[in-house]
């Protein structure tokens, strides 16, 4: 096959900054996707409905003529959010889910959760309304192998919040492990799942073989092989808990490029070509469809976008920038390291 059409995917995990930084990347996502589960990590933090209002403004200020996009807000859950508050941003249609970070998990997750118990009130009121939690699901504890963090969180942390908070609506956000596999595949249909572009591309011989390749490095960290082709066969299942969130998360490269760099992959630019890519070598072209345009809309209770996309493989490979320039600074783009012959057809 040379040729597919799908439904106009969305990003079910994206970040897209501020100021100079939202001006740059914002056309590289809105060029392909119709919305997107835009992430709160700014800092300071997006924690109100009036932040995340004021947050879309600033979005939709920043989105070229003629590119239609919808930005779907998130709250930063803290110790201090206010049930009432997210419950008002949730009835007024404005906010789609509250995101969780423990707190140092991460990019910006400073003003994440460090007890739990201090939550319970929003989890509560979360499940009450079907407000989906987005998770990232690493612990902290330094005495955990940072390999390791993903499943030790779903046993210690994940489980048993789900088992105390009943209806509570989650998403795993990217997944990295066959342990993350394996525990949505177990649950029922309130849980749900992203998985990136870039974790069924690598795994950590990539970032690590041959010199440090920063550009490789994200948080949850690229697993063994073992994981990556869990992660594959998952994405490809066709599957209703599994669906595509980029996490698109942009830094400048004097940040990456640096002895303390920073965590992310930007992948706004090329990732319906890679997931062509993807999917094709796994003989699952007919699954895409699934993954990047029908099992997100379906957890989060949205339409399918009724525009479609066409990819289409040619002859030659397909050339992207290597860098989108910013105010803040060039970033690099997602290189993933072997030629790839789908693009999006204009
Ligand atoms: N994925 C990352 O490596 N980085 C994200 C944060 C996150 O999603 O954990 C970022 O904001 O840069
Ligand atoms: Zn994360
Ligand atoms: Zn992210």
């Amino acid at each position: 096959m040379t040729q597919i059409t799908i439904p106009r995917p969305d990003d079910w995990h994206l970040h897209l900054r501020d100021g100079a930084m939202l001006q740059a990347v914002l056309p590289e996502t809105a060029r392909h996707f119709a919305r997107a589960i835009v992430m709160p990590n700014l800092v300071p933090p997006v924690v109100t409905g009036a932040e995340a209002a004021a947050y879309r403004e600033r979005i939709l200020a920043a989105l070229p003529e003629g590119m239609t996009f919808e930005p779907l807000m998130t709250l930063y859950l803290t110790e201090d959010t206010d049930p009432a508050d997210v419950a008002a941003a949730a009835a007024s249609g404005l906010v789609r889910a509250v995101k969780l970070y423990p707190a140092g998990a991460t990019t910006n997750s400073a003003s994440g959760v460090r007890d739990f118990d201090k939550v319970r009130p929003v989890l509560e009121k979360m499940a009450e309304i079907g407000l989906p939690l987005c998770v990232h699901g690493e612990v902290v504890t330094p005495e955990v192998d940072i390999f390791d963090r993903e499943a030790v969180f779903i046993e210690t942390v994940l489980d048993p919040i789900r088992r105390a908070t009943p209806g509570l609506r989650v998403v795993m956000e990217h997944i990295t492990t066959k342990d993350g596999v394996d525990y949505a595949r177990a649950q029922g249909d309130d849980l749900g799942a992203t998985i990136t572009t870039h974790h069924l591309i690598i795994n950590r011989n990539h970032i690590l073989v041959g010199g440090i390749k920063p550009h490789y490095y994200c948080l949850p960290v690229a697993k063994r092989e073992l994981h990556r082709l869990a992660l594959r066969e998952a994405a490809t299942s066709g599957e209703a808990r599994f669906f595509l969130g980029t996490d698109s998360a942009p830094h400048a490269d004097h940040l990456k490029e640096h002895a303390c760099g920073c965590a992310g992959c930007f992948t706004a630019t090329n990732t319906m070509a890679l997931l062509a890519h993807v999917f094709e070598e796994e003989g699952k072209l007919d699954t895409l469809a699934n993954f990047a345009s029908r099992n997100g809309p379906a957890f989060y209770r949205l339409p399918v976008n009724a525009e479609t996309m066409t990819l289409v493989k040619s002859d030659s490979p397909t050339q992207w920038p290597d860098k989108i320039l910013s105010g803040a600074g060039p970033v690099t783009v997602f290189n993933p390291g072997f030629p790839v012959y789908w693009n999006v057809k204009d």
